[in-house]
């Protein structure tokens, strides 16, 4: 397969106040949300002077995405698009028409399988090609990556230096909390072309990162930023439950790993560094949260590899045993039910 470009494929977030609500909207389409309910989440952002973190953190990406591909002669234009804030895939897609692209590679910033992290970056691009119409090109998404060396590595690094943050006295009863985004019970049990997959693959992940960071210390896997009405089942337990539960249990520090992202985006500086951190201090637990890849040279090298699987045949780097696939099954990871559709 000849690929003529690459593109980055991510979230998206408001960079100004008066961005938030369109943003929000934009995130919950199809779902009647009401706009009260945003407004709590609005909250959030507006600690941040409206302003989310994660377009400069993929821009910053990018930048050396590009390096990275000039520095191993890999000579492919590099694009970003975003699910619901601008840069939106469906004009990056118009550029790369306009600018003669036929067949690209595109990397999702989500190393796992399901619905919000998989394949609803299919269905966003088969909308932004339905957009764009005749000419666009087409676009294959890389595969998921929970289990790359060059995703595990940096969350090993990052654990072992929020380690090194706490006190040493008390490693005995210090406790390793692995986090992700919580979601549907019903969208993880459709997860991948098995179902599953989205819990399989973080608890495989939490096992890699664990064994080479700190394997003497006990660790659990718990979500966060739930949201939706209360009455649908969401994974559980919450990390703020789960740290009560801990300091009960005697456990006197934790290490919160956020192997479910990425980059230090909002889920991440608001529900962990504000929200988690403060049930930590209430409950008198030690707390350092470790850090996300960001542009971790490892993790820009990973997508730069991960390229050359598609375009070279180079062989798979990974650690983990879960299954592999690239694309995307029709019937895996079923969309949630949207209202009026
Ligand atoms: C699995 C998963 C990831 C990880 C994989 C990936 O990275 O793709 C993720 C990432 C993110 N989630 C983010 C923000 C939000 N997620 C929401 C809502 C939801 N997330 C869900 C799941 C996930 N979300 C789900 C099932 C919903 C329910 C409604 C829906 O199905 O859409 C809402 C709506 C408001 C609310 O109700 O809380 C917001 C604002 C941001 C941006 C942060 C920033 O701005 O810096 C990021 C990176
Ligand atoms: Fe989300």
């Amino acid at each position: 397969m000849v690929y003529d470009a690459f593109v980055l494929l991510s979230f998206g977030g408001p960079e100004k106040p008066d961005d938030v609500m369109p943003f929000l909207r934009n995130v919950v389409r199809g779902r009647g949300v009401p706009d009260e309910r945003l407004a709590e989440v609005a909250e959030h952002y507006m600690h941040f002077g409206g302003v989310s973190p994660i377009n400069q953190q993929n821009r910053d990406l990018l930048a050396a995405i590009k390096a990275e591909f000039a520095g191993n002669g890999i000579d492919l234009p590099a694009y970003w698009g975003n699910r619901n804030w601008h840069p939106m895939l469906e004009d990056t897609v118009a550029q790369m028409r306009d600018d003669g692209v036929t067949h690209a590679l595109g990397f999702a910033t989500s190393a796992y399988g399901g619905y919000s992290s998989c394949k609803q970056y299919w269905e966003d691009i088969a909308n932004a090609r339905a957009k764009v119409g005749p000419g666009a090109p087409v676009i294959s998404k890389i595969r998921q990556f929970w289990d790359h060396p060059g995703f595990v590595e940096p969350n090993v690094s990052a654990v072992q230096a929020a380690l090194a943050t706490l006190d040493e006295s008390r490693r005995a009863t210090t406790r390793l909390v692995f986090t992700a985004h919580s979601i549907p019970v019903s969208m993880a049990r459709t997860a991948g072309p098995t179902g599953g997959r989205y819990t399989a693959q973080l608890e495989e992940t939490a096992r890699l990162v664990h064994e080479r960071a700190a394997a003497d210390l006990p660790w659990d896997l718990v979500w966060q930023s739930r949201s939706g009405p209360p009455q649908v089942p969401w994974l559980e337990p919450d990390i703020n439950d789960h740290l009560a539960d801990l300091a009960k249990q005697g456990v006197t520090d934790v290490v919160v790993s956020p192997i479910g992202f990425v980059s230090d985006h909002l889920e991440v500086i608001w529900d962990l560094d504000n929200e988690a951190a403060d049930t930590a201090k209430e409950l008198g637990l030690g707390y350092a949260r470790a850090a996300t890849p960001n542009v971790d040279p490892r993790f820009v090298a990973m997508v730069r590899e991960l390229v050359q699987e598609r375009t070279d045949g180079a062989p798979l780097r990974r650690l983990g045993t879960l299954p592999v696939w690239d694309d995307c099954p029709v019937n895996c990871c079923t969309p949630p039910p949207r209202r009026g559709a």
